[in-house]
């Protein structure tokens, strides 16, 4: 298999299928900036190639790691070489039906991955053209798996939402850890203490309503004392509109996500 791009995504990926045995000998890597190219000989092994080549003929599957606004030209530079391919793109807002004009094949699945896929703990949504048979769906389960979880969304601006939630949900989260260890700090306790609370926290709450059979709403009552001290935080955080602001925010990362489509498609 191939990867087009060899940043952060194709790192996460990457590091996925070797420590699941895939050999490093098995993956080409087209990334036309020395020090990332020095990152993935040094991190796998891999030599990188600076630019798409007849190297590329004969894959299996590519997977699209590039930026939304280079996906264009790099398609460009790679089409001649990979129209016998599936194709995967991990690039956010760019649709299978400019991915497919400027590759002339229409078998690609778009992905909207997240960063946790760098430990393994990874959220992908995948979407298939109807171009892509059983076979190549598997496969791509196969190499996401890899990286953690997987749902498959049956209409393609479906993805739009799967990126407001989890492709930029890690961010939320890491907002929220800011602002809790700003709070643990306020109240006298040392940074590096107020941190491990707040991400031990999220980690268990997460870990959890993952294991659980009841809704978040119930294993948040059982925490909520009436009168008591968690009661005072969340009245407040629901006075002051925490939930809708959030919900909002959602909206505009899929409004985002639309727009970039307009932006950086066709
Ligand atoms: N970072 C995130 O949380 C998520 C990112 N994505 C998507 O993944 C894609 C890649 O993002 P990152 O890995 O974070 O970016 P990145 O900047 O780390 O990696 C992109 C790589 O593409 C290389 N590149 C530039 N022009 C190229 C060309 N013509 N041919 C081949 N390679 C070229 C760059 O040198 C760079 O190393 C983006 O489209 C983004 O929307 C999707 C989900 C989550
Ligand atoms: O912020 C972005 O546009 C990308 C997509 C999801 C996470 N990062």
């Amino acid at each position: 298999m191939a990867f087009i791009g060899g940043g952060n995504m194709a790192s996460a990926i990457i590091g996925g299928l070797i420590a699941n045995g895939l050999p490093a000998s098995q993956i080409t890597v087209v990334e036309p900036f020395e020090a990332a190219r020095d990152a993935l000989k040094a991190k796998f092994g891999i030599d990188a190639l600076p630019t798409a080549s007849a190297a590329l003929a004969g894959q299996d599957l590519v997977v699209w790691a590039v930026k939304p606004q280079t996906f264009k030209d790099a398609a460009a530079a790679a089409a001649p070489h990979t129209a016998q391919a599936l194709h995967l793109s991990v690039a956010a807002g760019i649709t299978t039906d400019s991915i497919a004009q400027w590759l002339g094949t229409g078998r690609i699945v778009r992905a909207m991955p997240n960063t946790p896929a760098l430990v393994g703990k990874g959220m992908t949504g995948l979407f298939a053209r109807p171009e892509v048979d059983a076979e190549g769906q598997a496969l791509i389960e196969r190499v996401i798996g890899t990286t953690g979880q997987l749902v498959w969304v049956d209409g393609e601006a479906k993805l739009d939402a799967v990126t407001a939630l989890s492709g930029s949900g890690p961010a939320y989260v890491f907002l929220f850890l800011e602002a809790m260890t700003q709070a643990g700090v306020d109240m006298g306790l040392t940074a590096p203490q107020a941190y491990q609370l707040a991400v031990a926290t999220f980690q268990g709450a997460s870990e959890l309503a993952a294991r659980s059979d009841e809704p978040a709403s119930v294993l948040r009552e059982r925490v909520t004392s009436k009168g008591g001290t968690t009661y005072a935080a969340i009245t407040h955080m629901q006075q002051a509109g925490l939930p809708q602001t959030f919900i909002a925010a959602l909206r505009k990362a899929e409004a985002r996500a639309q727009e970039l489509a307009q932006e950086f498609g066709r």
